[in-house]
């Protein structure tokens, strides 16, 4: 398949490692430092236990590769709306267009109401460009539970190999081509690639399962290991999350698999510091729309309380804003 990752960074670098390595046609639209060491060096991308370096097509601009069958868009959600207004020339009229970010995505409400909540997502797509130039016709969502970091430019680590993924479609009309891209087509055999036909599903299982660590580790300058290790900074990630789970339950989500007291019994010992914390240290913008307020409107539109996370949101707000990452 012809794929180009929009966003070779994390993410976007460990997707296209694993899909180089399946034997699609990968190209990446990156820029500055990472793009000119990606078109010297190649993509190396590393894990503890292996090293791969890839040469690979790569441009600041998409008008270099022409219409591809699958555009995975990986940068950070506060690009969307300028990767929406270059992303043209990557389209015909079946490519598909995945999005691997965090948080919850802009598309979550098109073909979906949950009964009784009037869903208000326009803060996701304040112009309505991702609509108007994408469309959640050919939208696919693309949760990922790999982490790690760009080391340098042209050089991404994840934490661990392997990793999961978990993928489907914006619209339910789309579930069966959806599973045909994830278990006849993709054949990438180093990270688990699940289908989802409904992808909330596994959208609100990750973001529930982070939404308390983001915000934590962020305001206290912790790695996952360390906020989970105390337990007054576990005890605010996890109700955060709880009031995550609630919002997801007025939607109809009743599963996410989110339980306090597992989360409690086994807490995380990861040495990793979320990409939220990554970017404020690194002056980047941050996910505050799409991790953040968005849950807030999300609470208030289904009438759930949210008071931890009311004092944590505003916090977590100033941390950003007095960084010039907001
Ligand atoms: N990092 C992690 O461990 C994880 C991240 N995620 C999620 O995945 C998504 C991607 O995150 P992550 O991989 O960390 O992001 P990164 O910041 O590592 O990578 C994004 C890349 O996209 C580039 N980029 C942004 N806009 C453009 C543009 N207009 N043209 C060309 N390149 C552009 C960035 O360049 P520049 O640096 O110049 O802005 C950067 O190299 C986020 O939603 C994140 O929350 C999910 C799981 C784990
Ligand atoms: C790796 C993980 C799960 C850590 O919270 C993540 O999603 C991130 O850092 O963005």
């Amino acid at each position: 398949m012809k794929i180009c990752i929009y966003g070779a960074g994390v993410i976007g670098g460990m997707l296209a490692s694993a899909l180089v390595r399946a034997g699609h046609d990968v190209s990446a639209i990156a820029r500055g430092p990472h793009l000119d060491a990606i078109r010297a060096k190649g993509l190396t991308v590393t894990n503890p236990k292996e090293s791969f370096t890839h040469k690979i097509a790569a441009s600041a601009s998409p008008g270099d590769f022409g219409a591809q069958d699958l555009v995975i868009i990986a940068t950070k959600t506060p690009a969307l709306e300028e990767v929406a207004g270059a992303i043209a020339p990557l389209l015909g009229p079946k490519t598909m267009v995945g999005f691997a970010v965090n948080g919850i995505f802009w598309f979550y409400g098109d073909g979906f109401q949950p009964n009784g909540v009037r869903l208000d997502l326009s803060r996701l797509d304040p112009h309505g460009v991702l609509h108007k130039a994408i469309g959640a016709e050919r939208a696919l969502g693309f949760v990922c539970w790999s982490g790690g970091e760009i080391r340098e430019p042209g050089v991404i680590h994840a934490t661990r190999p392997g990793g999961r993924v978990a993928i489907g479609p914006a619209l339910a009309s789309n579930a069966a081509a959806s599973r045909k891209l994830v278990e006849e087509d993709l054949k990438v055999t180093d990270i688990t690639m699940e289908a989802a036909d409904e992808v909330r599903v596994p959208m609100w299982e990750k973001y529930i399962g982070v939404v308390g660590n983001f915000a934590i580790c962020t305001l206290t300058g912790g790695t996952i290991g360390q906020v989970h290790g105390d337990k007054g900074t576990q005890d605010v990630l996890l109700a955060v999350q709880s009031e995550a789970d609630a919002v997801a339950r007025a939607h109809g989500f009743n599963n996410t698999g989110f339980d306090i007291e597992k989360s409690r019994i086994n807490p995380t010992v990861s040495p990793h510091k979320p990409s939220m914390l990554q970017d404020l240290e690194r002056g980047r913008r941050m996910e505050i729309e799409s991790s953040y307020l968005i849950l807030q409107d999300l609470a208030r539109q289904a009438e759930i309380k949210t008071p931890t996370l009311d004092m944590v949101v505003p916090l977590l707000v100033a941390r950003a804003r007095n960084a010039g990452s907001y």
